[in-house]
């Protein structure tokens, strides 16, 4: 099913991808060491709006980082990245980025901020070096303006993989407009369907490539094939990744620090270690990825319920993974604090999970643990300023509504067009989940995912 979207009369669609939570693994897969990691039922969500002929510009309208810039489309500079001897670059795999093409880019990556606080700026400029890159690579000159609206309900920073779901929304609706995919739809032979999924996960790695340096691919190929994945950089070639279809309903607790970190600054930490101590360092990355490999040899059924034997195993190497990751330096005393809080309580194993420095916690309750308990402590968190999220480990991957129009009744809006404002102004997370969120039932019609559902809920 092609999709004609470059026609300046396309009409408004959404695309959508979740964010990630890793299970064990982090940083290590950065130095080729496998990862076990499950998509999340928080996700990110890009309308995209097709200008008149006319208007030849395009927007980036980012509201959860306060991005709002518009680009002239003929000033940005197409004959760098088209350029026949850089072909290779947009037409194949790409696995690195163009450091003539980011030269390019930067003044006008830089030109969306410039009044800004440093920190803030970052955030800014990161975002639109991003799309800037895909932009440029995928679309062309004689593109019609455009309008990309983001919202996510994923923390940005918090280790949950909020870049990788804006890389795969920014991948997947480029590519549906140079109409470069096909699908999805619900008759998609699975091969078709997981070779559209790859090239989207490509691109995003790409993205992902703009935001944090060096990142091991594990965020983008889990937000853009959702469930779960046990994942392996090589040092050549594309990732070995296997996709987990029995992946265990795990009773997790999810708990945010909000203390913000980036990426990229934990990443350099590892290596800095890595470079002074090298083999110490290489002792430690080894055995998170032995961990990993024995959860996976140890990942019993699709339930842990009544199973305890098997949660005891994950719990003692949840324990052991994030002993390895404080070695490596990747800690915070805030992450230290839930760790106590599980620990004094003695009702279940914690680790940091994403980049650390700050970010969530995932917990694994001990089994028949009484709701009360953990009532108990869900207020200590509370009251220390923690946030807690309910998760559903699992989700589906990146996803698309084409066109956008509410399907349901619950907005009192059903067949009108998701109007752009009131997605961008659209209340926090519950706002935005009322209003397109794909975890409320009512809500899913309509939307179609390349990914099929493979776990029981
Ligand atoms: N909702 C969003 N809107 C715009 N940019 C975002 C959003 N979420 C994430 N980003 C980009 O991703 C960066 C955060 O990525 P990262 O440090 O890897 O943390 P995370 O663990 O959340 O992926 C931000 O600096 C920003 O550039
Ligand atoms: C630390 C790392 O393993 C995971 C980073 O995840 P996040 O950006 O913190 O959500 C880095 C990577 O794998 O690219
Ligand atoms: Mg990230």
């Amino acid at each position: 099913m092609e999709r004609k979207l470059s026609s300046p009369m396309a009409p408004t669609f959404m695309v959508s991808a979740p964010g990630k939570a890793i299970v064990f693994g982090e940083h290590a897969a950065v130095y080729g060491k496998p990862a076990i990691a499950a998509a999340i039922s928080l996700r990110s969500y890009l309308l995209v709006t097709t200008l008149s002929k006319s208007r030849r510009t395009v927007q980036l309208n980012f509201r959860d980082i306060g991005l709002n810039h518009t680009w002239e489309i003929d000033t940005l500079p197409w004959n760098v990245f088209h350029q026949p001897s850089k072909k290779r670059f947009y037409s194949s795999v790409v696995d690195s980025l163009d450091s003539e093409f980011l030269e390019a880019i930067m003044p006008h990556a830089q030109a969306v901020s410039k009044h800004l606080p440093e920190k803030q700026r970052k955030i800014h400029i990161k975002s639109a070096t991003a799309f800037l890159y895909l932009f440029l690579s995928l679309g062309s000159s004689k593109s019609p303006g455009f309008i990309y609206t983001l919202r996510s309900t994923i923390p940005i920073g918090a280790g949950l993989g909020s870049s990788a779901s804006v890389c795969v929304c920014l991948s997947a609706a480029l590519l549906i407009q140079i109409r470069a995919l096909a699908g999805p739809h619900p008759d998609q032979p699975l091969e078709e369907a997981e070779m559209q999924i790859e090239h989207i996960n490509r691109w995003a790695f790409v993205g992902e490539l703009c935001i944090h340096g060096d990142p091991s691919g594990v965020d983008n190929t889990v937000s853009a094939g959702g469930k779960a994945v046990m994942f392996q950089r090589n040092a050549s070639g594309p990732p070995s990744v296997i996709r987990l279809t029995k992946f265990p309903k795990l009773p997790l607790l999810l708990v945010d620090t909000q203390q913000p970190r980036s990426t990229a600054i934990q990443v350099e930490k590892v290596k800095t270690l890595k470079t002074n101590h090298p083999e110490i360092t290489e002792i430690i990355l080894d055995g998170i990825g032995k961990i990993a490999t024995s959860a996976l040899e140890l990942m019993p059924s699709a339930d842990f319920s009544g199973n305890s034997d098997a949660l005891g195993h994950w719990g003692t190497l949840i324990g052991m993974n994030h002993g390895f990751l404080v070695s490596l330096g990747v800690s915070h005393p805030r992450l230290e604090r839930i760790r106590e809080l599980v620990d004094y309580a003695n009702i279940g194993w914690t680790k940091l999970t994403g980049a650390g420095g700050g970010g969530c916690a995932i917990t694994l309750f001990r089994p028949d643990i009484e709701d009360q308990t953990i009532e108990e402590l869900e207020q200590k968190f509370s009251a220390e300023g923690f946030q807690i999220y309910e998760i559903i480990l699992g989700a589906d991957g990146v996803g698309v509504l084409w066109p956008a129009v509410f399907r349901n009744g619950t907005n009192g809006k059903a067949g009108e067009e998701i109007d752009q404002k009131m997605f961008e102004n659209a209340d926090g997370v519950e706002g935005i989940n009322q209003l397109v969120g794909v975890g409320v039932q009512e809500n899913r019609e309509g939307w179609e995912f390349w990914t099929r559902d493979v776990f029981p809920r």
